[in-house]
């Protein structure tokens, strides 16, 4: 018997005490009021009671100082100093939210260990996602069937896959910086809202190819927001029409029609032998050649995957787009400050782009390419680690979880691992405050604390695009930096931390981007 099945047996046999001692006759004889307050009374006490019980020994407020809402308020406007104050109170905190009672882990170890329970515990999503993604989308499979699914998918976001996918992202790429400047004709500029767009635009055209159109690029890069805001961690989980949830709705119904459409063309595209140049490409052509409908160099794989529907693909891409948007803004936005900030790493990005392309900047982008950006790569892995985009993960328990030997997780909460402080942790970072790159230097000292290198997650649900990250960011600033200087204008606000699902800097981030000479390094 756990802890709230001992106080619910104390309510019932006090109860039962109570009517055999003519509780009811009591009752009849009070007033409305008396009736209220006395059931007002028994209602707080029981929330602060099972408050207690859930909280145990860990660290966290001693009452609930708000009955029954607790923090709600705070939790609509979540500030990052808030979670440091959070963090820094002991390694597993809590907090309670109306009925949702919440474990923060933020030691190491602890956060590890949540990851890498997929027995006691699943990602937790907001009630409202399962209507926004669909109740039949593959983000809410959960032990085997997840499992089994990802390995279908794995492949899509590796190296060796991503060599298709470059050609169309440089594209994209080259364009984007052309745009950068020429916004920056009327002077500084915020920047928060062109990365989202920006972001929103690769993505698409690297998991779409060019099925989808550039009108259909920015009916959804334009309102991808209305997503994010109805995916807030706080919200109303039935949707009701012309509100943030059914805004959110709306486009991500309409985003999947679109990707409807391009499976279609992608499957007829592949059964004519097409050679793939996006992830929707390479995933259909796994498809036929795992039914034998075609045969590639890869017909031997021992992943094999069924047909999957054009419904199921879009929803699959749709969760690629969810997953990525909001994470890749961030550390766009981060990327490009840092680097401004510092014009030495700026150069020495420069220098190491050239050098690599032998003196000519116009040298196309490969996965070899990428990988000979070392230092450029470095500057991407310490952004990362200063400003990590995901600063925790929620999930939730899925039966009592003795997370410690001392405190065990009610089944239903929210328990949530943090990446921040393992990232942040002096013993294995020195100067964690501190931005350097060089940290990363092979066989450098941040590489044995292989442990604390949360910033993807670790487990069965790591996230699938990390490879593709490292690589397409690390190729992004290089080209930046060879043809466009970029100034940021230093606020008060900028080294400030905003909390929108992801991190960003306060002021969203206001630049300036001119066209440079790429084949010199100052
Ligand atoms: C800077 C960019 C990104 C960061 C920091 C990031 C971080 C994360 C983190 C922390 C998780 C949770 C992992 C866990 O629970 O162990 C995750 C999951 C995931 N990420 Fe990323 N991500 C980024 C970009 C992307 C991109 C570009 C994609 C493209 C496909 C992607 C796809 C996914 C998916 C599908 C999952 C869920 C995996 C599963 O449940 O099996 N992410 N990511």
């Amino acid at each position: 018997m756990d802890a709230k099945d001992t106080f619910e047996a104390v309510s019932n046999s006090t109860s039962t005490l109570a009517e055999k001692t003519g509780f009811l006759s009591a009752l009849g004889s009070m007033s409305w009021l008396q009736i209220v307050i006395s059931l007002l009374v028994v209602a707080i006490s029981y929330d602060q009671i099972s408050y207690q019980l859930n909280k145990g020994s860990i660290a966290g407020p001693r009452f609930k100082i708000w009955p029954f809402i607790g923090p709600f308020l705070e939790s609509l406007d979540p500030k990052f100093e808030e979670y440091v104050a959070k963090w820094n109170s002991g390694p597993l905190s809590c907090v309670s939210i109306f009925h949702k009672f919440v474990v923060i882990a933020s030691d190491n170890t602890l956060a590890r260990k949540i990851f890498q329970s997929p027995s006691f515990v699943k990602p937790c999503v907001v009630d409202v996602a399962v209507k926004i993604l669909r109740p039949t989308n593959w983000v809410f499979l959960d032990g085997k069937a997840h499992v089994d699914y990802r390995k279908g998918l794995n492949p899509l976001f590796t190296k060796k896959a991503l060599e298709d996918y470059i050609p169309e992202q440089e594209k994209v790429m080259d364009e984007y910086l052309e745009k950068f400047v020429e916004v920056s004709e009327k002077g500084p500029q915020i920047f928060f809202h062109e990365f989202r767009e920006y972001m929103c635009a690769i993505s698409l055209r690297t998991f779409c190819g060019d099925y989808i159109t550039e009108e259909q690029i920015k009916l959804i890069a334009d309102n991808y927001y209305k997503v994010t805001a109805a995916l807030e961690l706080v919200n109303f989980p039935i949707i009701i029409p012309f509100t943030k949830t059914w805004y959110g709705k709306v486009i991500a119904d309409q985003s999947m029609k679109i990707f409807e459409a391009c499976a279609q063309l992608s499957k007829d595209a592949i059964l004519k032998g097409k050679k793939p140049n996006c992830v929707m490409d390479a995933w259909i052509q796994s498809m036929y050649e795992s039914r034998g409908d075609i045969v590639t160099e890869n017909s031997d794989s021992k992943t094999k995957v069924r047909l999957f529907s054009n419904r199921e693909i879009s929803e699959a891409v749709f969760t690629f787009l969810f997953a990525s948007q909001d994470a890749s803004s961030s550390l766009c936005c981060w990327l490009f400050q840092i680097v401004a900030d510092r014009p030495e790493v700026a150069q020495k990005i420069r220098e190491e782009q050239l050098r690599i392309r032998n003196g000519d900047p116009h040298v196309k982008l490969t996965p070899e390419l990428i990988d000979k950006m070392e230092y450029t790569n470095m500057v991407v892995r310490e952004t990362l680690r200063i400003r990590p985009p995901v600063i925790m993960v929620p999930y939730v328990a899925k039966k009592a979880y003795p997370v410690t030997d001392s405190y065990t997780v009610p089944k239903g909460a929210m328990i949530i691992p943090s990446v921040y402080p393992s990232l942040h942790d002096p013993e294995v970072y020195e100067n964690p405050e501190e931005f350097i790159p060089e940290r990363w230097l092979p066989g450098a000292k941040a590489w044995e604390g292989k442990k604390n290198w949360l910033v993807f997650g670790t487990g069965t649900h790591v996230c699938l695009g990390q490879t593709y990250v490292m690589m397409s960011f690390t190729a992004l600033i290089g080209k930046a930096c060879m043809f466009t200087d970029f100034k940021h204008t230093v606020t008060p606000l900028s080294e400030k931390v905003k909390v929108f699902a992801t991190i960003f800097p306060m002021d969203d981030l206001i630049l300036e981007f001119h066209k440079r000479d790429p084949t010199t390094v100052m």
